[in-house]
Parts: C-alpha cells; structure tokens; sequence
C-alpha cells in the first residue's frame, strides 16, 4: 500500500509504506529475529523479564487471537536491553487453551529470549508484521513507560513510541507478539565483531 504511513493503534492492517521515511523503519521491518538484530547492534544483550503470569488480554489484541472479547491469557512482558540500555519493551500473550505441545518452552523461559525458540523451529508460522504509532494512553505506552521508570531510566513525555506485532502459529497454537521500541535504539549501531 504505497504511501500509506503509520497510522495511530488499532493495529488493523496498517502497513508501514516502504517508502516513507521513518525514523524506526530499520527496526520496524524485516524479517528475522528481533533479538538477533539487536545483537549485532550491541556488544551485550539481556532479556529482563518482568513479568509471566497469567493476566486479561487487550482489548485490541483479543480478535488477534481468537478471543470474542478480552480474556485471560498467559502474558509474558520483558525489557530488551543493549549494552544494559532498555531499548525495547516486549509483550506477548498466549490464549490459555495451549498447551505444553503448542508452546513447550515458553512457560520456563525466564530470561532466555523467546526469538529463540520461535526462530528455527520449524512448526512457527509467522503471520505479517503490523505497525503502530501508540497513543501515549495506549496500555503498552504507558506500561513500558512504567518499566522504566521502575529502572529509573524515562521515555521524554513527547516520545513518539512506534510498536510492531506479529501474530506466530504452531500446532494448534498461538502466540502475539508486540514489540515496543524505545527511543535509546535509535542509537544503536551495527557492530563490526559479528
Ligand atoms: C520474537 C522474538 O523474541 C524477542 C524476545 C522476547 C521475549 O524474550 O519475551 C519477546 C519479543 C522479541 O523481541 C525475536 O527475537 O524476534
């Protein structure tokens, strides 16, 4: 959809244009594992793990995974981190009809990431990429706001923060990711070691 820019959340087919510039083009698009990208921009990656429990789904992510309306579902939440600096703040929710089968590594994952078991497993589909501006009251927004604060580090009042969100299957499962990216990764630059 040539031209089309990014619009405000609600997530439905908005389609980053390939032709607009956009400050977090590089990170919004291309396939691939985020957490790999984010590697061969750092020298040290981590996972925090902030949360994995279960918790009600979104309202603008509950007809993403089948829910007729907003549900309980095993969420995860996280804070990438790139030479210890947050650069994104990850949330994905997995309807708790899975089971072990579906997802078998999510629920003990702690802090290893979870691209890693979604990338070269063979069973993952990954359905398409959807951008978003979100909104400052977004519930994302303003939860990776809070993460970070809770780290002493904040996101400038005015920060625009553009998110992505892909939707994997496996079996009979599935998994939505959001990525929500922080205005530090825009200064990351790729390194020459890898
Ligand atoms: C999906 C990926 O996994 C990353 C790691 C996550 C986690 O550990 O919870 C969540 C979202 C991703 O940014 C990826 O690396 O592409």
């Amino acid at each position: 959809m040539k031209g089309q820019s990014l619009r405000q959340a609600n997530w439905h087919g908005h389609v980053l244009a390939t032709n607009a510039p956009h400050p977090y083009r590089h990170w919004l698009t291309g396939g691939g594992s985020l957490t790999a990208k984010l590697k061969a921009h750092s020298d040290a990656f981590r996972v925090q793990l902030l949360r994995q429990d279960t918790a009600i789904c979104l309202a603008d992510e509950a007809n993403a995974i089948g829910y007729h309306r907003p549900g309980r579902v095993w969420e995860r939440e996280v804070l990438l981190r790139c030479d210890n600096t947050p650069v994104v703040f990850a949330h994905t929710v997995v309807p708790m009809s899975a089971d072990a089968s579906d997802w078998p590594l999510f629920s003990a994952l702690g802090e290893r990431s979870l691209g890693s078991t979604l990338f070269g497993d063979p069973r993952v589909r990954r359905g398409e990429l959807h951008y978003a501006r979100l909104r400052a009251t977004h519930p994302l927004a303003m939860r990776a706001r809070a993460a970070l604060a809770a780290q002493g580090a904040e996101v400038p009042a005015d920060a625009l923060l553009y998110a992505r969100r892909c939707l994997y299957q496996r079996r009979e499962g599935t998994l939505l990711v959001t990525e929500v990216f922080l205005p530090p990764v825009l200064k990351l630059h790729r390194n020459n070691v890898k």
